[in-house]
C-alpha cells in the first residue's frame, strides 16, 4: 500500500524548513522528494493522498518518561486512554513507568503491557522494568528476565534509591547486559513531609519544603557510581541549578550520563503557583527561577538531552484531597509540543529545529532507538501540525483521563492535527484542517 503525505513544510537537518513529499509504503517511510517533483509516477498506485500544505512534519515524538497507570491504577489512566492521549499530543513512541500495581518488576507485567499497548493500536509503548522488587528498595530484580521480556532499561521511578550499594549492583548487573539505568533522584531523608520546593512559596505558607539537595545528591552519587560501573546513566526530570552543574562535569569527563527535562520544569516556578492547588504538586517540585533559567540554559547547550513530559495521571477525587494527602505529578501528552513552541519558538529563544529535535531524534540516540527521523526505511511514525492553530488549553477536552494540570486557561499555538503510527492515522483532528484524496 503506497500512501503520500504531499506538500509537507519538512525541517532539514540545519533546521531550514522546506516542502517535501513523503511517499509511504506500508509501514515505512519508502521516498522523500522535493515538493517541485512531479508526483504522477505514484498517483495510480496510491490509496491515500494527504495534503499537509502549509503543516509542519516531523517525525513522530518520542516521550521517555510517561506513567499509563495500568495495571492496577485504571481509575488515574489506562494503557489505551494514555496512548491515545500520547498521539493526540503528537507522541508516536513512549517509555512507560513501572510503578504500575503489580510493579512491572516481572516479565509477566511487561508482557501484558506491551499487550495492552498493541491491542490499543495507538502509540508504540516500551516498558522499563524496575530495579528493585515492588520498588521498596530492598532486592533487585531480575534484570535478565526483564530485558528477555522486553523492557528497554532499569527504573525505581516515582522513588529515588535509596541504597548506594543496592544502586551500584543495579548499575553493575545493567553495564553487563548493556542496558541503562534511569533514576529518580531523592533522598527521602531530606524530603520527609515536604511538598513544594523550600523557597518563597514553603516560607510564605509556613511548609516544610524540599531543598535543591534532594536531587543533587543522588545525582552526585549515581555519577559517581556510573563510573565506577560504565554503565549508561539517565537522570529522571533534573530540575535544579545543582544536578545540572554535576551532570555537566560529569559529561566533560566522559562518564557516559544523559538527562531529561520537563516542559512544567522549563516553563514555571515556585513564584508561579497560585496557592495550595494540588495540580500544581508535582515530583520534583517546581523550583527557584534560578533553577528554571539553568535547565534552559543546560536544553540548550546539550548538558540536558532531551524533553520528556513525565505524564503523571490522577483523579480529581485524589487531586482534591487536600495539598498533604494530595498525590504529586501532572499530565503532560496534550501541552507539551504548543507549551514549547509558544513560549520558545515564538518568542525567538529557541529555533523550531532545536524543539523538534529535543523531542524526536535526541531521545532516539540517547536510548538506540530506531525511530525519530523522517528518511527512507524508517517507520513511518509522523506528526503534522498547525503551527499556526491557536487554542486555549481545555483540560474536559483531554483524551487521557487526567485532569491534573498547571497550563489550563494558556493559550498555546502549534498543535498537532495528525498522527500516523506505522503508515497508520492513528489520531486526526477535524477534517477541516486537513484534506484526503484519492
Ligand atoms: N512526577 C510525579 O509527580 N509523579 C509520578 C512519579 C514520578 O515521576 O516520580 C507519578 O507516578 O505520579
Ligand atoms: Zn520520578
Ligand atoms: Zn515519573
Amino acid at each position: 500500500m503506497i500512501q503520500i503525505i504531499k506538500n509537507a513544510n519538512v525541517l532539514s537537518e540545519s533546521g531550514e524548513i522546506t516542502v517535501k513529499h513523503i511517499i509511504i509504503e506500508n509501514d515505512k517511510i519508502k521516498e522523500i522528494v522535493d515538493g517541485n517533483n512531479d508526483l504522477s509516477q505514484w498517483t495510480d498506485q496510491t490509496d491515500m493522498v494527504l495534503d499537509a500544505q502549509n503543516k509542519l512534519v516531523t517525525p513522530g515524538f518520542i516521550d521517555m518518561h510517561v506513567h499509563l497507570r495500568e495495571p492496577g491504577f485504571e481509575h488515574k489512566e489506562t494503557i489505551e486512554t494514555g496512548t491515545r492521549s500520547a498521539v493526540k499530543g503528537g507522541y508516536t513512541t513512549i517509555a512507560s513507568m513501572p510503578n504500575t500495581r503489580p510493579v512491572t518488576d516481572n516479565p509477566g507485567t511487561v508482557g501484558l503491557v506491551k499487550e495492552k499497548a498493541k491491542q490499543a493500536g495507538y502509540a508504540k509503548v516500551l516498558p522499563y522494568g524496575a530495579i528493585t522488587v515492588g520498588e521498596l528498595g530492598q532486592q533487585l530484580t531480575d534484570f535478565k528476565a526483564l530485558k528477555e521480556a522486553g523492557v528497554i532499561g532499569f527504573t525505581d521511578d516515582g522513588v529515588g534509591v535509596q541504597s548506594a550499594q543496592m544502586m551500584k549492583d543495579a548499575m553493575k548487573k545493567a553495564a553487563l547486559l548493556n542496558m541503562p539505568v534511569i533514576a529518580h533522584c531523592e533522598d527521602n531523608s531530606l524530603v520527609e513531609g515536604a511538598f513544594f520546593t523550600e523557597g518563597e512559596f514553603t516560607r510564605k505558607h509556613g511548609l516544610k519544603g524540599i531543598p535543591n539537595e534532594s536531587e543533587a545528591i543522588h545525582v552526585g552519587r549515581d555519577i559517581l557510581l556510573a563510573e565506577a560501573t560504565g554503565v549508561h546513566y539517565h537522570v529522571c526530570h533534573v530540575s535544579t541549578e545543582q544536578s545540572i552543574r554535576l551532570i555537566r562535569q560529569a559529561k566533560q569527563l566522559g562518564i557516559h550520563v544523559t538527562a531529561e527535562v520537563c516542559p512544567h520544569h522549563l516553563l514555571l516556578s515556585d513564584e508561579d503557583i497560585p496557592g495550595l492547588d494540588a495540580n500544581w504538586k508535582m515530583n520534583p517540585p517546581l523550583r527557584s527561577p534560578r533553577d528554571v533559567k539553568a535547565c534552559i540554559e543546560a536544553l540548550e547547550d546539550g548538558t540536558i538531552d532531551i524533553i520528556v513530559t513525565d505524564h503523571a495521571p490522577h483523579s480529581a477525587e485524589e487531586k482534591a484531597r487536600g495539598i498533604e494527602a494530595a498525590p504529586f505529578g501532572i499530565v503532560g501528552f496534550e501541552t507539551a509540543f504548543p507549551l514549547l513552541y509558544t513560549k520558545f519558538v515564538l518568542s525567538g529563544q529557541w529555533s523550531l529545529g532545536m524543539l523538534v529535535k529535543r523531542m524526536t531524534s535526541d531521545p532516539a540516540a540517547v536510548f538506540g532507538l530506531e525511530a525519530g527521523r523522517l528518511e527512507p526505511g524508517a517507520p513511518a511514525d509522523i506528526t503534522i501540525i498547525d503551527l499556526n492553530q491557536e487554542k486555549v488549553v481545555d483540560p474536559e477536552q483531554f483524551a487521557t483521563k487526567g485532569r491534573n494540570t498547571p497550563f489550563a486557561g494558556w493559550k498555546l499555538k502549534g498543535w498537532p492535527v495528525m498522527t500516523l503510527v506505522d503508515g497508520q492515522v492513528v489520531w486526526s483532528e477535524a477534517a477541516a484542517h486537513t484534506t484526503f484524496t484519492k
